[in-house]
């Protein structure tokens, strides 16, 4: 599966969980794969068709991300095509029920009324998966049910045998349980992974439609604009999306609009423009979006408040496909919190106008939201993230707290003495002093406190009352499509501990709201820009203008070729390119994300522009992959990849020297966890950053004795996908910090001999390397078993000097040995065997089948009768034609 992985996809790795789908598929199992936007679901199903040889059938929602699929999957030298009405190609048909295609791609429609004949030919000609992709449609508890998938059941009783998959990113416990019963899934594989989106940066910002907003609009999606990122604006409503679209035109950025009420050929051609990077910005309404996968789309911003979470996570999920650091903006106006009309007026039921009006207020209490945004959408879709994010604007703004205790006090008291039958604006009115005929009917002019807030807006009391339901002081209820307010529990106890001249206080952080009326309703620059930077990788002037070119050169081949350029490959695999710069096909096939369609299709046409760029730009060919994505020794350009606030504790920690505990609460007005500032430098390890884990290691505890047992649990498990099974294991003195550290080490290579400064006996039961080579010992990277390798050697038949090897190995390794006994560096006496021994393909192939990946100087150590530079060519030569590739480099068989 790798191989395919490596040869149509050009990845090298698959995603968590990826492959334990593809698995169940390949066994005839049901599956139903919840996972985040962008996780990667796609793969799941486009992979099985290409191990059985089989055709996959999907089902889609929207003609154009079907085509949108089928154009990429091309450009990967995969079969692919879509049946409906804008198919022009006659034979389309009969081709696909003779199972012409690996995917085929239909709507819901179309897959119900293809007559019996069709499916059963398509049975006939093999098929090995129904897949029906944005699954949660099927549900009427989704946010996006449509009709028509809920006959997708009638397949069943013709796809006899074939397992079913559905995928969704958004799908709660309910919608879940919809899609497998409609779906009539029997005993199905479910996997549910993280709905984390650990790239993307939120913020949320009041909006006024003033001049100055604006401008302050098209200064933020210009930033995008320059660096050639893409940017998708939605708005609620068709008039905001010409007005915003004609804003953006009008100050020179080139624009596109999607709305439902243009007609199909032009929402056709503006999709298509953005898509092949004709336009960088898009402004649409939500008819634009789902399943939309371009990588570099660096910001998604929301002109109006959504209607739920679910749709807000959809459409802000089509930012930063690649994996770059970008930006989810919404901005909202007390306005749009009052739509629910709008929004169910064509509902009858009860029922589901109360579900509409509860998604409505749940994207309400986000946009009011004082605390970490990401921990409240993780947790609205039932994750639990224990910390703060770092990187969303409530985690990262300065906060402005305030003793409230007084106003938080007088709205309390006039909530409860109104009885706790209204919304809002009651009770606002009253603090303000309102006399209108409803307060007067209800005496609530008599009230003590009736006048009290003249001094606050209606506008900052709904601020308040937004933190006091944050803080659980006040509760808000959904009856029909009216809101209820009323006084918690907690909202009790402090009224009882406080009257009108005396208060215990209440600090609280202001709302963005508070802040800019408190600032007079000026929105400034700072404010508005997000606060991380979108330079993915640091160029040096050349390499940014050699990157230029790359992109350049991108774009020409994608129109020669009728597709996008992001189809050809990714902004984060050009990057790369333009970082190594290779100068022969192996080299550039070696490159992540490059698959072999690439390589034989213009692979040529990048080699010249690489060879002539250099040329031009003085930039040496062939730079070290290493030097370019070492983690361990670069920090400097990790401050553009991380967001201020670990930065700064980053800074604090390695530069300053300061202790976790004092980096936790160093220039705070309120101290971070100390777990915070652990995860925060493990996120700077990753991104580049050096760590002294020395120091790192011992202020958290952890030693080798407990490295050795997290490992033991690690294998127990036999996953590191979850850190909880892996806590269950352990005894309770293991932290998560300490499991966490572990996984970030290994996952760095950080060698324990390094970090510790001994050969550990505890280590080497069961991740020995060589003793000759420098990078030995790394924890948990078991290397290579030089036994098996050896055995797998001599039994093949185009190297019999291997059988000598075996007798040999076989005499001083005994059989009886530990699994982890054998693991180890080939003796004296296997070395001088080897001296002998030449590299051919062949020879070098049987080394890396028998191996779990092999490193380059495992190989030439392996092959010392051979030049080095012979064996160097012929693992170039095998690279190009792909039949290895490397991983971690590591040399792995495809
Ligand atoms: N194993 C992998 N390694 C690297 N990139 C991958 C891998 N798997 C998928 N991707 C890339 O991740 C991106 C998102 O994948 P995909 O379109 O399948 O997401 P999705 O889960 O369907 O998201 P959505 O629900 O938002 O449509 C794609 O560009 C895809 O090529």
């Amino acid at each position: 599966m790798e191989s395919i992985l490596k040869h149509n996809f050009g990845y090298s790795q698959f995603r968590p969980s990826q492959k334990e789908i593809i698995q169940k598929v390949l066994e005839g199992t049901d599956c139903l794969v919840v996972m985040a936007t962008g996780g990667g679901k796609s793969l799941c199903y486009q992979v099985p068709p290409l191990v059985t040889g089989k055709t996959a059938v999907v089902i889609s929602p929207l003609l154009s991300l079907m085509q949108d699929q089928v154009m990429a999957l091309k450009q990967r030298g995969i079969k692919a095509e879509h049946l409906g009405s804008s198919q022009t190609d006659k034979d389309a048909y009969s081709q696909a029920e003779r199972g012409a295609f690996d995917v085929l791609y239909m709507t819901p429609e179309k897959a119900c009324l293809l007559p019996t004949r069709f499916w059963s030919n398509l049975l006939n000609s093999g098929i090995c998966l129904l897949a029906v992709d944005e699954a949660h449609c099927i549900s009427e508890w989704g946010h996006d049910f449509r009709q028509e998938y809920k006959q997708l059941d009638m397949l069943r009783g013709v796809l006899l045998k074939v397992p079913f998959m559905g995928l969704t990113a958004t799908a709660t416990k309910k919608v879940r349980n919809d899609i497998v019963q409609s779906l009539k899934m029997t005993d199905p594989f479910i996997s549910i992974g993280s709905f984390d989106r650990k790239n993307l940066f939120y913020g949320v910002k009041p909006y006024h439609r003033s001049q100055l907003f604006m401008d302050e609009l098209v200064k933020e999606v210009s930033k995008y604009n320059v660096s050639g990122g893409s940017v998708i604006i939605y708005c609620t409503t068709v008039k905001d999306t010409e007005q915003i679209c004609q804003l953006l035109c009008g100050s020179g950025i080139t624009a596109g609009m999607y709305h439902g009420q243009m007609g199909s050929k032009a929402r056709e051609k503006s999709h298509r423009s953005f898509i092949r990077d004709e336009v960088n910005v898009m402004v649409a309404t939500i008819a634009f979006g789902m399943g939309i996968d371009k990588p570099n789309i660096r910001c998604v911003i929301h002109y109006g408040c959504p209607k739920s979470l679910e749709s807000y996570y959809q459409e802000s999920g089509r930012c930063g496909r690649d994996g770059l650091a970008s930006v989810c903006w919404l901005y909202y106006s007390r306005s749009d919190f009052a739509k629910a009309d709008f929004y169910v007026a064509d509902v009858r039921l009860e029922k589901q106008r109360k579900a509409i009006m509860e998604s409505l207020m749940a994207a309400e209490k986000y946009c009011l939201l004082v605390s970490c945004r990401r921990q409240f959408l993780l947790q609205y879709f039932g994750e639990k993230r224990e910390s703060d994010c770092g990187n969303c604007d409530n985690c990262t703004r300065d906060k402005r707290e305030r003793d409230l205790s007084k106003e938080s006090f007088l709205l309390l008291f006039c909530i409860k003495s109104c009885g706790g039958r209204w919304g809002l604006n009651m009770p606002i009115d009253v603090l303000r002093g309102s006399r209108s005929r409803k307060t007067v009917d209800n005496k609530f002019d008599k009230l003590p406190m009736h006048g009290h807030g003249k001094d606050y807006t209606t506008a900052w009391w709904k601020s308040l009352a937004g933190l006091l339901i944050a803080h659980g002081y006040l509760k808000e209820i959904a009856d029909d499509i009216y809101r209820k307010v009323s006084v918690s529990p907690t909202g009790l106890q402090y009224l009882h501990s406080a009257n009108f001249d005396d208060q215990p206080p209440l600090i609280l952080a202001l709302s963005n709201e508070m802040i800019d009326e408190e600032d007079h309703g000026q929105i400034n620059a700072e404010n508005i820009e997000s606060s991380i930077s979108l330079e993915g990788e640091r160029f040096s002037e050349a390499e940014k203008k050699f990157y230029d070119i790359l992109l350049h050169m991108r774009t020409e081949l994608a129109k020669e070729n009728g597709t996008a350029p992001y189809a050809i490959c990714g902004d984060q695999t050009l990057i790369k390119i333009a970082k190594i710069r290779p100068s022969t096909r192996a080299r550039l096939a070696n490159i992540e994300g490059v698959n072999q369609h690439l390589v034989s299709m213009y692979g040529d046409k990048f080699l010249q522009t690489i060879s002539n760029a250099s040329q031009e730009l003085d930039l040496s060919l062939n730079k070290e992959e290493n030097a370019v994505t070492a983690t361990r020794k670069v920090y400097p350009s990790s401050e553009k990849n991380l967001n201020p606030a670990k930065f700064e504790a980053w800074k604090m920690w390695q530069m300053g020297k300061n202790s976790l505990k004092e980096v936790s609460s160093l220039g705070r007005s309120v101290p971070i966890k100390e777990q915070t500032v652990i995860s925060y430098i493990l996120e700077a390890a990753q991104t580049g950053c050096e760590v002294d884990w020395v120091r790192f290691c011992t202020e958290i505890g952890l030693t080798l004795e407990i490295i050795s047992q997290i490992r033991s649990a690690v294998s127990k498990i036999g996953s590191r996908d979850r850190l909880k099974p892996i806590k269950e294991e352990l005894t309770e003195n293991v932290s998560y910090e300490q499991i966490k550290t572990f996984v970030m080490m290994e996952d760095l290579n950080i060698s324990a001999d390094e970090v510790f400064g001994c050969k550990s006996s505890l280590l080497s039961n069961t991740s020995t390397k060589p003793s000759n080579d420098a990078n030995s010992a790394q924890i948990g990277r078991v290397p290579i078993e030089w036994g098996s390798l050896v055995r797998g050697r001599a039994e093949s038949k185009s190297n019999p000097e291997a059988v000598n090897i075996r007798k040999q190995n076989r005499s001083d390794n005994s059989d009886h040995e530990s699994p982890a006994k054998k693991l180890h560096a080939p003796t004296d006496e296997n070395e001088n065997l080897n001296d002998g021994l030449e590299a051919t393909q062949e020879s070098i192939m049987d080394l890396i089948n028998n191996s779990d990946g092999i490193s380059l100087s495992e190989i030439k150590n392996f092959f010392r009768g051979s030049k080095a530079d012979d064996v160097v060519d012929l693992l170039n030569c095998l690279e190009t034609e792909f039949l290895i590739f490397k991983k971690n480099d590591l040399y792995r068989a495809l």
